[in-house]
């Protein structure tokens, strides 16, 4: 297609028809009902998974019947499209969703957590931000272009992993390595891991759009105290309960250091600062000046606290075996999410330091590094892709900013395909969305699925 021809090809209405409009929140309410739930690594719901790739092929028949797109199954239950460009000196780029989600027991809930039920202009449901929006607006999008004729000049790759959850080696590390395998690298990835940030900073009244172009690292860390075994009439004057319960609160007591002043944070708030009235823009402003107070007030909010330092969240506590038994062995797993300014074994001394107690052993269950920060200047095309694309589907939206994800994704799985590396989904996100994800009532609003769809 010529270059005109192709531009009105490809374009999305602004408007879906009412019977588009109702087919795709239809379609991601039944993806919702499929319980793709990973437990542990290694550990997943495989029927729920193969009949995921079944509903796919059901909802959009397009994109597999499309000759120019081949699919492949990758792991078992992964997905690899590879949507071939009319261009091909132009260097392909990469979208990745993830179809598992995390358990989702029903207390609490409004509505049961795999229902895919709509209240109130709501669809409910686990995996309605993470991720399985992402996976189905990706591919809803692309059944539409199709449907429109679409060709696209620049081929893309559409990797959808099944274990992101639990750790992505069987999904999306399989996927890089058969794309490696084949010589493959690409101008950049666009994962989840950050969205357009409604509400986070008390003083700023507009949202703005985050692009996340790192990401911390994360250290699992299991503590375990051994004691001899005997009878509860006569205990020890510790437990192996009591001296790993101190053990983990000190470590809760005492958080690790704010890194404020190492870092992308400073960035993020100055190019915000244009954002804010007087005093917080001069604040902002001069962060070699104020920094000290800007870096004390982060720490007040959980999220913004996740952003100044490594953050230690103790997870699993695991002892006892009989109400009359001395426990014989206590174990905790501590989940520290590490800021891109520190290391894994910088991670583990300071956790030792501050337990100082030689009667804890410690396991490192899984250890990742933080991400390297990807380019986001000018010339950097995958940012810069990004950024124009949310200023014309979001026009009210007046800045997007690059920051750092505080939580891990699949795509830190593609760094040996690329050094653009960009989390980010298109989608207003408050703080009380932000607590749905891993939480209770996820749910996305039916307007907001729709404008992902664009
Ligand atoms: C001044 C700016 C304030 C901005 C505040 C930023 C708020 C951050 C908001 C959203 C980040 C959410 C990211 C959602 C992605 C979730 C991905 C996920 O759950 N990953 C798992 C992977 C587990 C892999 C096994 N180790 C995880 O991280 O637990
Ligand atoms: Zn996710
Ligand atoms: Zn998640």
């Amino acid at each position: 297609l010529r270059d005109a021809e192709h531009r009105r090809a490809s374009r999305i209405p602004s408007q879906f028809s009412q019977e588009e409009s109702v087919t795709m929140k239809e379609s991601l309410k039944g993806a919702i009902q499929i319980p793709t739930v990973s437990f542990n690594p290694g550990e997943f719901n495989t029927t729920a998974l193969a009949e995921f790739g079944e509903y796919m092929h059901r909802v959009f028949p397009t994109v597999f019947r499309t000759s120019f797109i081949r699919h492949e199954v990758v792991g078992e239950y992964s997905h690899l499209f590879t949507v071939q460009g009319s261009d091909p000196s132009l260097q392909p780029y990469m979208l990745l969703a993830h179809i598992d989600v995390v358990p989702a027991p029903d207390q609490g809930w409004e509505v049961p957590p795999f229902s895919g039920l709509e209240r109130d202009g709501f669809i409910y449901g686990r995996g309605t931000l993470d991720n399985k929006n992402s996976v189905m607006a990706i591919l809803q999008a692309l059944e539409l272009l199709l449907i429109r004729n679409y060709i696209p000049r620049r081929s893309f790759f559409i990797a959808l992993g099944h274990d992101e959850e639990v750790s992505g080696a069987h999904g999306a590390q399989k996927i890089s390595a058969l794309l490696q395998a084949r010589g493959v690298q690409v101008a950049f990835v666009v994962d989840e891991g950050s969205f357009i940030m409604d509400g986070f900073i008390p003083s700023l009244k507009k949202p703005f759009a985050m692009v996340s172009v790192s990401e911390k690292g994360s250290l699992d860390l299991m503590m375990e105290v051994n004691s001899t075994p005997g009878h509860s009439s006569a205990p020890p004057k510790e437990t192996s309960i009591g001296i790993l319960a101190a053990a983990v609160s000190r470590l809760e007591q005492t958080p690790m250091p704010n890194m404020f002043g190492s870092g992308l944070l400073k960035i993020t708030l100055q190019q915000l600062a244009k954002e804010f009235s007087f005093p917080v823009n001069v604040i902002f402003n001069n962060l070699w000046l104020f920094w000290p107070i800007v870096s004390r007030l982060m720490e007040r909010d959980n999220i913004s606290n996740a952003l100044v330092r490594t953050t230690t969240a103790v997870t699993m506590f695991n002892a006892g075996i009989k109400v009359n038994v001395i426990p014989p062995v206590a174990r905790a797993t501590v989940n520290f999410r590490i800021h891109p300014a520190q290391t894994v074994q910088e991670v583990i001394k300071l956790a030792k330091d501050i337990v100082v107690d030689d009667r804890v052993q410690y396991h490192v269950l899984e250890a990742v590094e933080p991400l390297p920060v990807s380019p986001f200047d000018d010339r950097a095309l995958g940012y810069q892709l990004i950024r124009q694309t949310i200023e014309s589907v979001f026009p009210e939206i007046s800045i997007v900013v690059p920051g750092t994800c505080i939580a891990q994704t699949d795509s830190r799985h593609y760094t040996n395909l690329t050094t653009g590396i960009y989390r980010f989904n298109p989608i207003y996100l408050t703080p009380q969305d932000f607590s749905g994800i891993h939480g209770i009532n996820e749910r996305i609003s039916v307007q907001a699925y729709e404008m992902q769809n664009r």
